[in-house]
């Protein structure tokens, strides 16, 4: 492997790690991506979801199936780009284009650092747009792979089937849409018992109970996860004919939505 393909993954580590939740907060407030996030948000993300990694570098490799030539690539909700890194580290297609986007100016200024950065360094990088938007408002151009990798889980429960829609609509056949979102469980104890184990997975990664209990009330008004059966039924009514999971671990899930 050359070594341009072994530099790239690191463009994204931080090195602070998150403390945010550490202290006792005076005022419990709504969780916001804000500059003290996208500080930390690497090591965040990485010590709060089981199998991100995996998932992320993973996306990468199903999307090269995916590609088709002349047509663009969306990672939808990209943070600090992670997808789209994922993406120039594995498509191959001809005369494609990536377009990142995120609504939270902090995110998107570090991820223009991070993927401008990348530019500079290495040639035959696949090109990448990254746009400041709010994705319920975007026009999509024909595409062969959008990625949403945790985030329709931030978008509204109102607003999710018609994002689904121009997300179906914009796909070219061969394509497909990938989703990864954190799971709710219809079974009272089956949800129970994945909530213990996944707050176990966050103590394993450091986490204090402190830092659990206030992190899970600043997110619980912003970020309103489905049940798999929910995302399965409202892909179909969108237009989706094929649902395939491809990736579990505790209650967070990665799916193939195919045109
Ligand atoms: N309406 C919206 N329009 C655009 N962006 C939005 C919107 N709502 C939320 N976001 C953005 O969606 C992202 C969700 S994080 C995605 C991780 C990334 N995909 C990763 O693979 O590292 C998931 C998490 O933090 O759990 C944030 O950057 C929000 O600003
Ligand atoms: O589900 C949770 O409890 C999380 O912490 C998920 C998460 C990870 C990173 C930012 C926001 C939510």
């Amino acid at each position: 492997m050359p070594p341009s393909f072994r530099a790239t993954p690191d463009t994204t580590v931080s090195h602070e790690s998150d403390r945010l939740f550490a202290k006792p907060l005076a005022q419990p407030q709504d969780f916001v991506f804000n500059e003290d996030v996208v500080r930390v948000f690497p090591d965040m993300i990485k010590r709060s979801v089981p199998g991100y990694p995996t998932i992320v570098e993973n996306i990468g490799v199903l999307a090269a199936q995916f590609a088709q030539p002349n047509t663009h690539l969306y990672d939808l909700g990209c943070s600090l780009g992670a997808v789209t890194q994922a993406l120039r580290r594995h498509v191959r297609a001809d005369n494609c284009q990536v377009i990142a986007v995120d609504n939270s100016a902090a995110m998107v200024e570090r991820c223009r650092e991070y993927l401008h950065g990348q530019d500079s360094m290495f040639q035959e990088l696949l090109p990448v747009e990254v746009v400041e938007a709010d994705i319920l408002k975007l026009q999509f151009q024909p595409t062969s792979l959008v990625a949403l990798n945790f985030t329709l889980q931030f978008i509204p429960r109102e607003q999710r089937p018609a994002l689904l829609a121009n997300i179906r609509q914009a796909l070219v056949p061969g394509g497909a849409l990938i989703l990864s979102e954190k799971l709710r469980f219809e079974d009272e104890q089956e949800q129970d018992l994945l909530t213990d184990l996944h707050i176990a997975f966050k103590r394993a990664n450091g986490y204090s109970e402190l830092e659990i209990a206030q992190k899970r009330s600043a997110i619980e008004n912003v970020m309103k996860p489905d049940s798999l059966e929910t995302h399965r039924q409202r892909l179909l009514d969108a237009g989706f004919t094929k649902v395939l999971p491809w990736f579990q671990c505790l209650n967070f899930a990665s799916l193939i939505a195919l045109p």
